[in-house]
């Protein structure tokens, strides 16, 4: 007997009503006793000729709509998992070619570079020819990179790119030869392609080689100085999803606390007085320059959140508290904020298994989940980004 494909599961296979799996099928197709996937209304032809192998991209057979039921999907289930149920949006998608931060592998052998995205859950490296998820300015430096690094790479690197408000920042963590003639390479090939910052870290920190004006990424209009390999969320869609999923959820409240700040992607995105925790030294440093010389009332604290959480107490100063946590969650925050009287959470988070959890321990403080928001930024992979808004009822 055949079967339909009902949903997709989190790591990117379709499953059928009683629990099959199948690789590349999508809700809408069949999947016959002999495992053949028969396409259905929701199979797209993937437009990237790196698709399946690239691990960039695992859903590029979904069309939009099975992919948005997808990011639902995931977070209804992570709740339901808690006993606990919410209204979920229509998740906010970004286009294709519009991710402006990336990590690729790069290896250098007997002469040739190869460089691009991993397969998924193995070392291998897919050479990037083609690639419909990052934005242009990103995809036009990968060729060039390429050459530069057959002349200079030692072995294996990781590279970051990220798009800031100079063009392309470039990271290098690896090794690079030494001497006269990588130096020039190195320069001839910033100069020759604008690029706004390259850094090489081999192994002691980044260190700057080539930085013609100092790089900065504009947040809520201010620019913030960009330390090199920092977080930015992964498209410019994204970020105005969730920066406008926070403004509404804490609505007209002028007194806000912005804990896992990062840049201030949030805090200077809010109207009013805003203290931001943040555990990277440089990243508070350069959110302090940029808001001091903004004149905005941003105050910016240095402070690990796992080891020292708001207390309830502390929480009880804010009409507002945003959380945005690395994958992990927050569970020693959210203790603080359960026992707290803050009227107001606004949680982003990038994995719905902890933000469920975490759910969990704010509803029996007495939260209620009023909403929240999906955000496809990581068009086509199993990343699941959202914003939920949680009030003291
Ligand atoms: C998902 S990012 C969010 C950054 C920022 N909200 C944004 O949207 O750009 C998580 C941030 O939490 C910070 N972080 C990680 N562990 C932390 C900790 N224990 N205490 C405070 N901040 C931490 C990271 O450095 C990173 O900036």
């Amino acid at each position: 007997m055949s079967d339909l494909i009902v949903r997709v599961a989190a790591r990117g296979e379709g499953v059928t009503a009683d629990g099959r799996h199948a690789a590349f099928a999508a809700p809408g197709d069949t999947l016959t006793p002999e495992n053949i996937v028969l396409p259905g209304p929701h199979q797209q032809a993937p437009p990237c000729r790196h698709f399946p192998q690239c691990g960039g991209c695992q859903l590029q057979h979904l069309d939009d709509e099975s992919y948005a039921a997808f990011l639902t999907d995931r977070i209804t289930g992570a709740l339901a998992a808690q006993g606990v149920a919410a209204p979920i949006r229509p998740p906010a998608l970004s286009p294709p070619r519009t991710r402006r931060r990336a990590a690729l592998q790069a290896e250098s052998k007997g002469g040739a570079v190869t460089l691009g995205f991993s397969e998924g859950a193995s070392h291998n490296i897919v050479d990037l020819r083609d690639c419909w998820i990052l934005t242009p300015a990103l995809f036009a430096v990968i060729a060039p990179l390429r050459k530069l690094l057959a002349r200079v790479l030692k072995g294996r690197a990781r590279i970051h790119l990220t798009e800031i408000d100079q063009g392309v920042d470039v990271l290098i963590e690896g090794k690079i030869a030494d001497g006269l003639a990588a130096i020039e390479a190195v320069t001839a090939f910033c100069l020759a392609n604008q690029i706004a910052r390259l850094a090489i870290d081999d192994g002691i920190g980044p260190e700057t080689r080539w930085e013609p004006d100092g790089v900065t990424i504009t947040l809520g209009g201010v620019a913030v100085p960009f330390p090199a390999g920092s977080f930015l969320q992964a498209t410019r869609e994204g970020e105005g999803a969730l920066v406008a999923a926070v403004k509404e959820a804490v609505g007209g409240a002028t007194v806000c606390a912005d804990l896992f700040a990062g840049l201030g992607t949030f805090a200077l995105s809010l109207p009013g007085k805003v203290y931001a925790a943040e555990a990277g030294r440089d990243v508070v440093l350069a959110l302090q320059a940029g808001a001091a010389r903004a004149g905005r009332a941003v105050f910016a604290e240095h402070r690990d959140l796992f080891r020292r959480p708001l207390t309830a107490a502390e929480c009880d100063r804010f009409h507002a508290i945003i959380l945005d946590p690395p994958r992990a969650g927050a569970k020693e925050q959210i203790s603080q904020l359960a026992a707290s009287n803050v009227p107001i959470i606004a949680y982003v988070s990038c994995n719905p298994s902890s933000f469920a959890r975490d759910t969990d321990i704010l509803c029996k403080g007495g939260y209620t989940l009023d909403w929240v928001q999906p955000v496809g930024q990581f068009r086509w992979s199993t990343h699941v980004e959202l914003a939920g808004r949680f009030r003291r009822t």
